[in-house]
């Protein structure tokens, strides 16, 4: 199946997924000169439940922390959203090295990693995967991650993943605040895009906040350890997991800062 290696990766998903040539595709590369502020914006409004997060899963394109969302108990508000949005879960995209690995890139920079907070709709959709298919059925936020000081909030995500290195893996993981890995400042970019990974759904209003967070080369690393096999496979290193940007066609970026 697909995947990011030569084979099966962001070349190829075309073949198998006729929406990577779509014309509302994620990620973008960000030009702030182009960019246009939108006075009309708000701030983005969270709200997170600690005991929403309930494991950690190596699904082998990523490792990913899934929340419950059976009930509002962890939502986004405001911004450029109508409505209230359920967290449903968050994850990463690296690259195999520090210098690269983020999906948005802004002035031609590229992060080392980036992480994705991802909400749905819950005030017009049943359900996630529901949502998944409207155009306005989910909200994710981009953090960007560039290599620097140690990040502690992260430290409590990196000390799981050596229990679950190989594909299909999870474990217990709760008690957790999605926020503590937001930086200071809520400043962000917002545009309608899609999902960055199959099957490529074009229903993301994406929400990339300006400010990146750091995490140190050796949590960038511990990321890279993760194996997109899965046990009894011959291990595979996961060592990059980022889409390229894709054709901006005719969107619009907005700012809620200038
Ligand atoms: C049935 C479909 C919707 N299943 C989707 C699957 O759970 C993966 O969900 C996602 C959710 C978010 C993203 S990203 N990188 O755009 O934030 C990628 C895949
Ligand atoms: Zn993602």
């Amino acid at each position: 199946s697909w995947g990011y290696q030569d084979h099966n990766g962001p070349e190829v998903w075309h073949e198998l997924f006729p929406l990577a040539n779509g014309d509302r595709q994620s990620p973008i590369a960000i030009k702030s000169s182009e960019v246009k502020y939108d006075p009309f914006l708000r701030p983005l409004s969270f709200s997170y439940d600690l005991t929403s997060p309930k494991v950690i899963l190596n699904c082998g394109y990523a490792f990913s922390i899934e929340c419950d969302d059976t009930e509002d108990r962890s939502v986004l508000r405001a911004g450029p959203l109508k409505g209230s949005y359920r967290l449903r879960q968050l994850h990463f995209h690296w690259g195999p090295t520090d210098d690269y690995g983020s999906e948005h890139t802004v002035d031609g920079l590229e992060f080392a990693a980036e992480l994705h907070v991802v909400h749905w709709n819950s005030e017009k959709y049943p359900c996630f995967v529901d949502a998944a298919q409207q155009p306005d059925g989910l909200a994710i936020v981009g953090v960007l991650v560039k290599a620097g000081e140690h990040n502690s909030p992260l430290q409590k995500v990196i000390n799981v993943l050596d229990v679950i290195k190989t594909k299909g893996s999870q474990v217990a993981f709760t008690n957790f605040d999605p926020s503590s890995l937001f930086p200071e400042s809520l400043d962000y970019w917002t545009y309608h895009g899609s999902l960055t990974v199959p099957p490529l759904l074009e229903s993301v209003i994406w929400i990339v906040l300006r400010q990146p967070i750091t995490a140190s080369s050796e949590q960038l690393a511990t990321f890279r350890s993760l194996l997109c096999s899965a046990k009894g496979e011959p291990a595979c290193c996961l060592l990059s997991n980022c889409r390229p940007p894709q054709p901006l066609r005719n969107r619009h970026v907005r700012a809620f800062f200038h």
